[in-house]
């Protein structure tokens, strides 16, 4: 066994990952327990900075069970996906010795050894925002780098899809391709890099969170009722995906912000075609939503090319990338324009991530959301309607990179003498 004649101490790993936003969605499965698309997806990682998951994992001799706690409450790990990423992690797991703390692992061990897993999103969780993706892909990382897993992150993607299919993609940086694979068990089925974040660092992305409520459709159960009853979800993987798909890693290999918008646009709006295709249809954007597709097309058609792509995800929150920062100073200033803040939230809270952006876009208090003049897109004889405290808050955040580990033991949120919870 483990360690030779010394039986207390814990093993620890940190780990930092980033959540993502798919701009070709993934939306359907061929196999559920293996999680295997239906067609290929791509994604933008979101700069950890602003949104990530902080992920602690501890091996002990004297841990008696495997435990996980989320966001400061414990939950079971008894589910099928927490089971699958742990197996796939334990049986990859290899020889570790650190001879000055007297540990001693052999590869065979880490199927003996429990772990305490403590992990914490900076954001709202089930929320849209994606905290399956970070959580997983954390997950499946920090235990990789605690027992000594030697496989790329390729490899490991594929272990983190069948926690969820959405987090094969955060294993990486930058710019993402999930490819479904052909395999039956699932050995093709990963993520690869398209392109790192420093390729085109000049995207500026905005997150208008509309509700932070949990959903009533969770992801895997809406993909579910689409397989089974959209016929318009099998064209869609079929016939549109497969071409977008190319037409996507040219527009980003190329940096061409036109057709990276009008493919982004067109692939969140078929994703929610086909939810309402779905018998009982479902309803993931809700007014605010489409009140901000709206604004972005007005303002795209009026400059004759896109200057912003817009994105949703199994909720109503907006995703928006703006071409560059000039670009995103006048998307704020739109919208603050249209979705100003309620009189009791302050400025300040109301966005978060890089507010260096408020300055640029010359917002310092209130007084000037209030003084922002109406869009030129608006025509003087449509009365200008603003939509106070229907957006929660926004997050204006870039894409970023993929996960790291975090050797500053002060980061920890296991305790290193108990391997519980600080
Ligand atoms: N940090 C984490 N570590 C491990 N698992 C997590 C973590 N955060 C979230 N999860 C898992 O993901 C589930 C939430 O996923 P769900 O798909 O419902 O919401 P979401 O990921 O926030 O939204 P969406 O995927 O639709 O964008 C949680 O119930 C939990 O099982
Ligand atoms: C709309 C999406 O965000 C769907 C994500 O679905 P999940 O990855 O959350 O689903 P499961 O694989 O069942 O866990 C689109 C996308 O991220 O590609």
């Amino acid at each position: 066994m483990a360690g030779g004649s010394n039986k207390n101490w814990i093993l620890m790993v940190t780990a930092r990952s980033p959540t993502n936003i798919a701009v070709i969605k993934y939306w359907g499965k061929r196999d559920e327990t293996l999680i295997l698309p239906i067609n290929d997806s791509i994604s933008v990682t979101l700069d950890p900075e602003h949104l990530c998951t902080t992920t602690t994992v501890a091996v002990s001799p004297k841990f008696e069970e495997d435990r996980m706690w989320l966001n400061k409450k414990e939950i079971s790990l008894s589910g099928g996906r927490f089971q699958s990423c742990l197996r796939e992690i334990r049986s990859r797991g290899t020889d570790f010795e650190d001879e000055e703390k007297g540990i001693f692992i052999k590869k065979e061990d880490w199927k003996k050894l429990h772990v305490h897993i403590d992990s914490f999103n900076n954001f709202p969780t089930a929320a849209g925002l994606a905290s399956s993706a970070a959580g997983f892909a954390c997950l499946v990382y920090s235990l990789a780098k605690l027992m000594n897993v030697k496989e790329d992150e390729g490899q490991l993607s594929a272990i983190a899809r069948q926690g969820s299919g959405s987090a094969c993609r955060s294993l990486y940086g930058g710019f993402v391709k999930w490819s479904m694979g052909n395999d039956a068990n699932g050995s093709d089925s990963i993520a690869v890099q398209l392109a790192t974040e420093a390729h085109w660092d000049e995207l500026v992305i905005i997150i208008a969170v509309v509700s932070s409520r949990q959903k009533e459709t969770s992801s895997t159960t809406g993909m579910r009722e689409s397989v089974e009853t959209s016929p318009l979800l099998h064209y869609r993987s079929k016939e549109v995906v497969p071409k977008r798909i190319l037409q996507m890693e040219e527009a980003i290999r190329t940096r061409d912000f036109p057709s990276f918008a009008k493919l982004t646009c067109a692939d969140s709006n078929q994703f929610h075609a086909t939810c309402l295709d779905t018998s009982p249809p479902i309803f993931y954007m809700n007014d605010t939503s489409h009140r901000q597709v709206f604004c972005m097309e007005k303002w795209n058609r009026s400059e004759g090319t896109p200057q912003v792509a817009y994105t949703f995800d199994a909720g109503p929150n907006a995703v928006l990338i703006a071409k560059n920062r000039k670009v995103a100073t006048q998307l704020l200033q739109r919208l603050l324009f249209y979705f100003p803040p309620s009189a009791d939230t302050e400025l300040d809270s109301y966005l978060i991530g890089d507010k260096s952006i408020l300055k640029d876009a010359g917002i310092g208090t209130m007084e000037d959301v209030e003084a922002l003049a109406p869009p030129p897109e608006i025509k003087d004889n449509i009365p200008s309607q603003k939509y106070a405290g229907d957006v929660s808050y926004f997050i204006c955040t870039r894409p970023g990179r993929g996960p790291v580990v975090l050797g500053d033991e002060a980061l920890a949120l296991l305790h290193p003498e108990t391997g519980l919870p600080k």
